[in-house]
This record gives structure tokens, sequence and C-alpha cells, in this order.
């Protein structure tokens, strides 16, 4: 018999098996067995039954019902025996099933360990390269920190997950130059400068959607809030959200074409000379709040899904770049900002000097609210002028000379009037003209006449107090010594009113005013001597007018940048910084008695 009753796959113990399997030789002596036992029961029933009564004809019947009887139960067993046999094919065929998902299990299993080593082999390599390439952006030397930046990019290509990550960090790198605009400026090529320049060129490499390689980084969030520009230039690149509040953009700052998908904030940043946003996209919120533009604003034909906020934004420049056109695809004109508005459309292009207010101070021209712009020599001495070629010196000048000729009696004030070009020659017809410089040689003697002049005015130890204070130990008129084009006086090499710099800082004292319009060009090198120094120095008013932002702050931190003829930012001790259209004196005929 066959028995197969434990061939069944245990839960308990996965794949082990027991089967019992019947010997060849067992089926044959089963067989052999069979056989025997037929002849033996032939033999025996011809002997019992075979001589044909009807008794034995009946035992014969009962025998062969018997034997029927034995034959069926025989073939209900071989039934049972094959309904076990296909129960054991099926059982042995799900444990096979079973074995072949166990297989299957395992190799997963495997394949997902091998998987999971090979991401963190990949993490632990991306993590090395990250932190070296880190480490050489922070290194001393140029070399390594450009390695370290280009491997960072590199890194950032290869892997878009860590992109946002990797712009984090060289956003961060350039936040950590928080120098004021005047460091850059002085040092613009020096190494941090042109790892500056590099990162910058980098993001902007990677945020242009035209970029080819698939370089395009998208989805970018930028912040560099705080951060010194330098040469910025993001123009045609696309970026989510981009921070630049309070960030100090020196020269260029070119956004034109750029799309901001995000809000865009520029609140208090400072731009020292254009800011190009010429058909820029401000998908949201544009924040310009308190931004100081110091050179051209150019936003034509830039785009506003928000209305921009440009409340206390500074204009130092041309305002007349888009009164009309300014804003003109997106924001009708009536709809400019206020503050904008305001600012573009206050001050006038021209100012007639006649048509301002009378006052004690002398007029200079208008401020942004309308009121006039002087400058008070009781109250401060000396004033300088930086304007660049034909944007006024010499008509600022003339304002000036009529300013003290209407103001005052020669008994009250005199000028020693300086002007080596002769652009004013004739025009002080009064008995105020002391005396007329237009070379160095007679500078030279009239400058050391004054000298003489004003040592004696210089309050000698027995000047009581109350003489100190009414100023009245020496009796005589003011002195205005007005150079026009000072840098032509400075260009030999000496500087003739050298002399009279002893007497600047007590010139209330001596009665002694200086004015000097110079050029803007070589205006910071002049700055670092002589008299200019030390006008600087004491921190006298005046106006800083058109000319190169890479002069640098020529008086109390004012650049000189783009600007119109007749438009300078005045510095004065009362207002601060503002723009100020100067007065243009048409007619203007010579000054007589
Ligand atoms: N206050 C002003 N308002 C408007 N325009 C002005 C004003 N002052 C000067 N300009 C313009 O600038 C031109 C040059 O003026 P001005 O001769 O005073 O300049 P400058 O700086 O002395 O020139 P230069 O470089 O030759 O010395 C004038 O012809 C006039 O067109």
């Amino acid at each position: 018999m066959i028995s197969v009753d434990e061939g069944v796959a245990r839960d308990d113990e996965p794949g082990e098996v027991a089967y019992r399997v019947l010997s060849i030789r067992m089926i044959w002596f089963a067989s052999a067995v069979i056989v025997v036992l037929g002849i033996a029961v032939a033999v025996w029933l011809l002997a019992a039954f075979g001589h044909g009564d009807a008794q034995e004809r009946n035992q014969l019947e009962a025998v062969k019902t018997a034997g029927t009887v034995v034959v069926g139960t025989g073939g209900a067993a071989a039934l049972l025996l094959a309904a076990r046999r296909q129960r054991s094919a099926e059982i042995a065929l799900k444990q096979k099933d079973l074995d072949q998902a166990a297989v299957a299990r395992t190799h997963a299993l495997q394949e997902r360990m091998a998987e999971d080593t090979r991401l963190d082999a990949a993490e632990r390599r991306l993590t090395e390269l990250y932190s070296t390439a880190v480490d050489q952006l922070g290194s001393e030397r140029l070399a390594v920190q450009l390695g370290g930046l280009y491997a960072l990019e590199r890194l950032g290509q290869s892997s878009p997950g860590q992109r946002q990550t990797i712009v984090n960090v060289l956003c961060a790198y350039l936040r950590m130059f928080t120098d004021s605009a005047a460091d850059v400026v002085e040092n613009p090529v020096g190494q941090q400068g042109r790892v500056r320049q590099a990162v910058g060129e980098v993001l902007a490499a990677h945020l242009r959607p035209d970029a080819p390689d698939h370089r395009f980084w998208p989805d970018i969030d930028i912040d560099l809030a705080g951060a010194s520009l330098l040469g910025f230039d993001l123009s045609g690149c696309r970026v989510r959200s981009a921070g630049f509040g309070a960030a100090a953009f020196v020269g260029p700052a070119r956004f034109a074409g750029t799309t901001f998908t995000g809000a865009a904030g520029f609140a208090s940043a400072e731009f020292t000379a254009v800011a190009d946003f010429t058909g820029t996209t401000f998908g949201a919120r544009a924040d310009f709040t308190a931004a100081t533009f110091r050179g051209d604003a150019v936003f034509a034909s830039a785009r506003f899904a928000d209305g921009p906020e440009f409340a206390d934004a500074t204009f130092l420049t041309r305002s007349d770049f888009g009164s009309a056109g300014f804003f003109e695809s997106s924001v009708p004109s009536d709809e400019l900002p206020p503050e904008l508005a305001r600012q573009l459309t206050t001050l006038p292009l021209h100012v007639p000097y006649a048509e301002l207010p009378a006052s004690d101070a002398l007029p200079l021209g208008v401020r942004l609210d309308g009121t006039p712009a002087v400058w008070s020599p009781e109250a401060d001495p000396h004033f300088v002028a930086f304007l660049g070629p034909e944007s006024g010196k010499t008509t600022l000048v003339r304002g000036i000379l009529r300013g003290i000729v209407e103001r005052h009696t020669p008994a009250e004030a005199v000028i020693l009037l300086v002007d080596y070009r002769r652009t004013s020659l004739g025009y002080v017809g009064t008995e105020h003209l002391l005396a007329y410089a237009v070379s160095t040689a007679q500078l030279g003697g009239m400058v050391e006449d004054v000298r003489q002049s004003l040592r004696r005015r210089l309050p000698g130890p027995d000047v009581t107090q109350e003489q100190l204070k009414n100023r009245s130990w020496w009796s005589g008129p003011e002195l205005y010594v007005v150079v026009d084009d000072a840098d032509l006086v400075t260009a030999g090499g000496i500087d003739p009113l050298e002399p009279l710099r002893e007497f600047l800082p007590q010139a209330k004292d001596v009665g002694l005013h200086v004015v000097i319009a110079r050029r803007t060009e070589g205006a910071s090198g002049a700055l670092e001597h002589g008299v200019l120094n030390t006008l600087a120095g004491l921190r006298v008013p005046g106006v800083v007018g058109n000319g190169d932002f890479r002069e640098g702050p020529l008086l109390s931190g004012v650049w000189p940048s783009a600007l119109m003829p007749g438009r300078v930012t005045a510095v004065s001790r009362r207002y601060g910084r503002e723009l100020v259209q100067l007065a243009w004196p048409e007619p203007d005929p010579p000054l007589s008695a």
C-alpha cells in the first residue's frame, strides 16, 4: 500500500516535505502474490463447485457475489488511492509554487538591499563631494575657490534634487559680503570680487530657460538679501521667488526679460548704476519700497501681475525715462504708483532762476516737493559741486555768483573768481570782483595776498570772548573764492589753493568761503589731496551730478550717476541727500552795478 499521509509542507518548516515512496521490489512481490492468489482461488473453485448440482451452483453464486463485493471494494480502494495520489500531486505542485515564491521573495530582498547599498554609497559620495566643494569655496586661494564653485555647479547639474540646496549655498556665499558698495568699487577685481562675479554668472547660467544642454534649473528660489552684488546680470532668467531686500547692486543691475514667478523683493535695495528691468515679468508681488535708484531705473514694458510697491523709493536719476512709456503694457499711466509718479513728474526739467522765491540763502534750484534748494554760506561756509561735462557746472557757478552779488554789497562780499576756461569772463561786472584768475601763475600771487589778509583776521591772544561771539575783532567783506573747472586748476599736479587750506576749518572766523566746481571724472582721486580733501573732511554741503558710478561716493556717500544736465543729488545738513533740479538762469546777462 502507498502512503502519502505526510506529503504536506508544514508552515512552520517551510520547504521540508516528508514522502514514503513504494519500492519496485515491493510492487513485483505484490503482483506475484496477486497472481498466485488468483490461481489458488480458481483451483479451489473448480474443486469445490465443479460438480454442477443446484446446491453447488448456489454456493458458487454466493462465492461470485462475495467476489464481486471484494472486487468492488478493491475498485473503491483503488479510487481512493487515485484520489490520494492526485492530492499529493497537487500538494507537491503547491509546494513548488511556494518554494518559487520564497525564492522570488529572497531575490527581491537581495535586490532591495543591493539598491539600498548603492543609494547609500551614492549619497555618501554626494555628501563627500558637496562638503569638499563647500570647503573649497571657503578657501583663501582663488583657484581653489573657483574649483569649489564649479564642483558645486557640476553636482547640481548631475543631481537635480540638490539644485536648490546648491543655489542656497551660492546665495549664502554672496550674502556673506555685506561690505558697502564703496568698498566693492574700491577693489572690484580683488579675489572676492572675482569669485562673487563667477558665482553670479554660475547662478544666471542655470536660471536661463534657453540655456543649452539642459543646464536650466527650474523652480529655483534665490535669497540675496543684504548682499553686495557686483555687476549683477540675471537678464533672461526665470526664477521662482527672489529676495534682494537691502542688497547693494554695484554697477549695472540687469534683469531685462527676467521672469519672477513668485514674489520679488527689492525693498531698501540700492542700485548704484542702471537698474534695467526692461520687459521683466513680475508674476507676484514686486516690492521696491525705499529702494534707491542712483542710475537710470528702466521698467519699460515690465509686467506686474500685482501692483508694484514703490513707496519711499528714491529716483536720483533721469526722470524722463518713462513718464509716458513707463509700465506701458501693463499699468496705464494713471495707475503709476503715486510715489513714483510724483518723483517722475514733480521735478521740472527747467527751473528758471528768476522764478525761485527770494530768500537770504543763495538759491540753487528746486527740491522734489517744489520748495527751493538753497545754500546758506552763513551756516555752511563752503560748497562743492561735482558734475559731468556739459552738465551745468558753469551754470551753477554763475547762479552762485548772482546770488552773492544780489544779496550783498561789495563792502559785504568780494569774489576771487578762478576761471581758467574764461567761460565767465566779464560775468561779474560789479565791484564785488576782487580778482579774476585764469592761470596758475596769476592765481598763486592772488592766493598769497588772500592768505596774508586772512592771517590778519585770525583771532589773536587778546581777542575777548565777546569779540569771538560777535566776530568783531576785524571788519571787512566776506571773501568768496569761487573756482569753476577746478580740475584744470590742479591739473599741473600742484594745488595753488593749498595756502588757503589752513583757514578752511575756521572759515567763519576769518570770513572765508570756498566754492569748488569740478568734473566728476577723477574726483575721487582729487578728494584725496589738498583743499578738496579738507572740505570733504568738513562734510561741506554740495551737489553730485552726472558721472560714472565707478568714481565711488564723492560727497557724504553720494555717488555720481547717469543724470540729466542740471539734475543733481544735493547734500545738506538739513535735508541730507535729495534730488534737486538746479536753476537755469536764462536769460543770463552779466552782473552789473
Ligand atoms: N540748471 C540746468 N537746467 C537745465 N539744463 C541745464 C542746466 N544747467 C546746464 N544745463 C544744460 O547743460 C549745458 C551745459 O551747461 P554748462 O555750460 O553750465 O555745463 P558745464 O558743466 O559747465 O560744461 P563744461 O563741461 O563745458 O564745463 C547747457 O547748455 C544746458 O543745456
